[in-house]
C-alpha cells in the first residue's frame, strides 16, 4: 500500500527535492495535500503533476485565483491552511518543509491527529521542542529527522542504547565565510553570504549557515530529538560535508554516516524508513576521488551565534523561542539589506539579554513570545 503524504513548503528547496523523491518512488509514495507560500507559478506545476486533493497558500487572494483554475481541488489559506494540509484526513505522514516557526501549530495538530512527521522544519523543534516531543509521545507518532546531520545521528544510533552514548558530534561546513576572520565580516555582502560552498538551499538557512546559527539550531534540535545533554553535543568544522555527523559511544567506538551532499538521501530515508530504496542517477561517494577529509576545532568567539545557541539551549524554556524568533527577524532584515551581517548576532544577543525566561511555556505563551520578539526587533529597525 502507498504511503500517503501531506507536504508543507512544496515550493521551497526541501519541498522540491521531496517532490523529486515522490516522483522517483511513486509506487510507494503519494501526495495528497500540499502547501506553498507565495510562489504560485511553481505551485501550479505541482498541482498539474501531482493532482493533490487539498492545496493551501499563504494569501486568500491566491487561493481564490487557483480555485477558479483548478475547480476539482480544495483550497485553503493562511495559518489554518497549513493546519488543514498537515491534518488532511487520508494522509499518514506529514513532511514539514516549511520555513520558520510558522510551522509549529500545524506540526502539533498533525501529531494530535496521529500523523507521523518527517521533519525538516528545525525551527519548530527549537521554538517548542518540549511540546512537540511530549505530543509525539502521547499520540505515539514518530518524528523522523530530515535535516542531514540528524538523519546521520538517527542512523548512527540505530539499535543502540542512548545511555551508552558519550557524545554526539555534528559536522559544520563553516558556511560562506568560513575562511574569514570576525574582523573580515564587517563589510561582507548579501550576495557573498548566499554563496554556500557545498549545499544549494533556501536563502534563510544559507545565511544561518554563514553565521553558524544553523549549527546552533541543530545543536538544540539534536538535544530535543535524542535527549542528550548539551555538554555531550559537540560541533566540528568539516569543510567537505561528506561526514554528516557522528556518535561516540562509551566504549570509544564512533559511528558516522557519510554520503555526497544531497538532501534527497535523508528525505527519502525519512519517507521510506526502514527501507533503503535505490536512487537513479544519484552521485555515489568516491573516497579515492575525494582523497582527504578535513576537521577543525570550532571557535565559539569567531562563530558567536553558535555560542548564543548553546547559551539559549542551556537556559532552556522560552529562551530558545526568543533566540529563534530574533534570528528569523534578523536574517529577514539582513536579506532585505536593512542590517549588516555582524548585526545579526547583535540583534539575537540583545533579544536574549532582555528576556526573562519562562521555564515550561505552553503553546499560547510561545506564540506570544515569538510575535513580541519579532515585533520589537522589526519596529526598531524599520
Ligand atoms: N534547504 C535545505 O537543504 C535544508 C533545509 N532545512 C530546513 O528546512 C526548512 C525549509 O528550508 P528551505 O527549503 O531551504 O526553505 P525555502 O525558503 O527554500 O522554502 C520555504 C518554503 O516554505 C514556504 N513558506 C515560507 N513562509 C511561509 C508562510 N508564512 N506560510 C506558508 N508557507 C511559507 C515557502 O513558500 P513560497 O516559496 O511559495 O513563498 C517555501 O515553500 C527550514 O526549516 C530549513 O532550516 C534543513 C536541512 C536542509
Ligand atoms: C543540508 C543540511 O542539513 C544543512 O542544514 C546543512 O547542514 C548546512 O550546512 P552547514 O550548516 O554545515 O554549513
Ligand atoms: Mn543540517
Amino acid at each position: 500500500m502507498k504511503k500517503k503524504l501531506s507536504l508543507l513548503g512544496s515550493t521551497g528547496s526541501i519541498g522540491i527535492q521531496t517532490l523529486d523523491v515522490i516522483r522517483e518512488h511513486s509506487e510507494r509514495l503519494q501526495l495528497e495535500a500540499v502547501s506553498a507560500g507565495e510562489n504560485i507559478k511553481e505551485l501550479r506545476n505541482v498541482i498539474q503533476e501531482f493532482s493533490p486533493k487539498l492545496v493551501s497558500v499563504k494569501l486568500e487572494q491566491d487561493a481564490l485565483t487557483l480555485q477558479r483554475e483548478f475547480p476539482k481541488v480544495d483550497f485553503s489559506y493562511g495559518s489554518q491552511g497549513l493546519i488543514d494540509v498537515a491534518t488532511y484526513s487520508t494522509t499518514d505522514t506529514l513532511v514539514n518543509a516549511v520555513l520558520g516557526s510558522v510551522g509549529l501549530p500545524a506540526t502539533l495538530k498533525a501529531i494530535e491527529s496521529g500523523k507521523h512527521i518527517a521533519l525538516a522544519n528545525k525551527e519548530t523543534l527549537v521554538t517548542a521542542g518540549h511540546l512537540v516531543m511530549e505530543a509525539a509521545k502521547k499520540h505515539q507518532v514518530t518524528i523522523l529527522p530530515v535535516d542531514s546531520e540528524h538523519s546521520a545521528l538517527f542512523q548512527a544510533l540505530n539499535g543502540e542504547k542512548l545511555e551508552q552514548v558519550d557524545r554526539l558530534i555534528l559536522t559544520a561546513s563553516g558556511g560562506s565565510f568560513r575562511d574569514k576572520s570576525r574582523e573580515d565580516l564587517s563589510n561582507v555582502s548579501l550576495q557573498d553570504a548566499l554563496n554556500h560552498p557545498n549545499w544549494s538551499m533556501g536563502a534563510k538557512i544559507t545565511i544561518d549557515s554563514a553565521t553558524m546559527m544553523n549549527k546552533g539550531l541543530e545543536v538544540i534540535e539534536a538535544h530535543v530529538l535524542f535527549g542528550i545533554p548539551y555538554d555531550q553535543i559537540d560541533v566540528v568544522l568539516h569543510r567537505e560535508s561528506i561526514i554528516h555527523s557522528l556518535v561516540e559511544f562509551q566504549d570509544t567506538s564512533v559511528m558516522a554516516q557519510l554520503g555526497t551532499p544531497d538532501m534527497r538521501v535523508p528525505i527519502q530515508y525519512a519517507l521510506t524508513y526502514p527501507d533503503r530504496l535505490p536512487r537513479k542517477e544519484a552521485k555515489r561517494l568516491n573516497l579515492v576521488e575525494i582523497g582527504k577529509l578535513h576537521f577543525e576545532e570550532m571557535n565559539l568567539e569567531r562563530f558567536k551565534a553558535l555560542r548564543l545557541a548553546y547559551d539559549a539551549g542551556r537556559v532552556g524554556g522560552s529562551m530558545t523561542t526568543v533566540m529563534n524568533a530574533a534570528n528569523e527577524s534578523a536574517v529577514k532584515l539582513f536579506l532585505q539589506e536593512k542590517i549588516s551581517f555582524l548585526e545579526i548576532d547583535e540583534v539575537i544577543e540583545r533579544a536574549m539579554m532582555s528576556h526573562g525566561t519562562i521555564a515550561a511555556p505552553d503553546l499560547d505563551t510561545i506564540l506570544e513570545i515569538d510575535a513580541v520578539t519579532r515585533k520589537s526587533i522589526e519596529n526598531v529597525i524599520n
